[in-house]
């Protein structure tokens, strides 16, 4: 279980502060929803450890997260603009999943079986730039696949895909999460994909997330 616990930050400069609770269960989507300006980005930074909380918890299966640094932390993140090197291949932007000193057998054969998982496996050897925005965001979850951390942070991660689109790798995230087992938060300004996808839901507003 992730448990946030009346996790506390203030941006400099500004007089609220934020104090967030929430708990998310593993093989289940989380939803967080809020106006634009409420904090959404705030919390999903606490959680990835870019930004530093002043009070409060945060923990995975009772482990303390906080004194991890983001790279150590469990957490993947995917954004709505995909975070792919253009000029490489599919193949090389999901390898790049992988720590460094993995040997070349087994990156080929886990970028491949990572590829496979999230239905791409005739794009390999594509440049990121010649590919359309959904084969950029299963490019961008199988590299997730790869690092296969317990959390998956999710900022309105299908905006920039059309409806068809937007349907299939929905879907592919909601598997995902189930057969991996991830506590995935999905911040979302879409109703729709609350409805779709969301187990347990948030509203942020004034600070605070509410539950229902
Ligand atoms: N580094 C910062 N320094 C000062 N204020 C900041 C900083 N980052 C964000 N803020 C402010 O904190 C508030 C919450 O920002 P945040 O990005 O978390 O909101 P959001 O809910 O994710 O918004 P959106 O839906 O538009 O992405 C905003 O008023 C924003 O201007």
């Amino acid at each position: 279980m992730l448990s946030v616990e009346r996790l506390t930050y203030a941006h400099p400069g500004q007089t609220g502060s934020y104090e967030f609770s929430l708990t998310a269960a593993p093989g289940e989507i989380t939803a967080i929803s809020g106006a634009s300006g409420s904090g959404k980005s705030t919390l999903l930074d606490l959680i990835a450890g870019f930004l530093k909380p002043v009070a409060g918890s945060l923990t995975l299966d009772g482990t303390n997260l906080l004194p991890l640094p983001p790279e150590q932390r469990p957490v993947s993140l995917l954004l709505q603009s995909e975070s792919l090197f253009e000029h490489l291949t599919a193949t090389r932007n999901v390898a790049l999943g992988l720590p460094p000193e993995t040997r070349k057998p087994e990156v080929s054969q886990r970028v491949a079986s990572a590829l496979a998982e999230v239905g791409l496996h005739t794009v390999g050897d594509q440049t990121a730039s010649t590919l359309s925005g959904g084969q950029k965001q299963r490019v961008a979850l199988a590299r997730t696949l790869l690092r296969d951390r317990p959390i998956l942070l999710l900022d309105e991660p299908f905006s920039a895909l059309d409806d068809e689109t937007r349907g299939t790798i929905r879907e592919l995230v909601r598997t995902l999460t189930i057969q991996h087992g991830w506590h995935t938060l999905l911040v979302t300004h879409h109703a729709d994909d609350v409805e779709a996808l969301a187990s347990r839901r948030y509203r942020l507003a004034d600070g605070r997330l509410v539950e229902g």
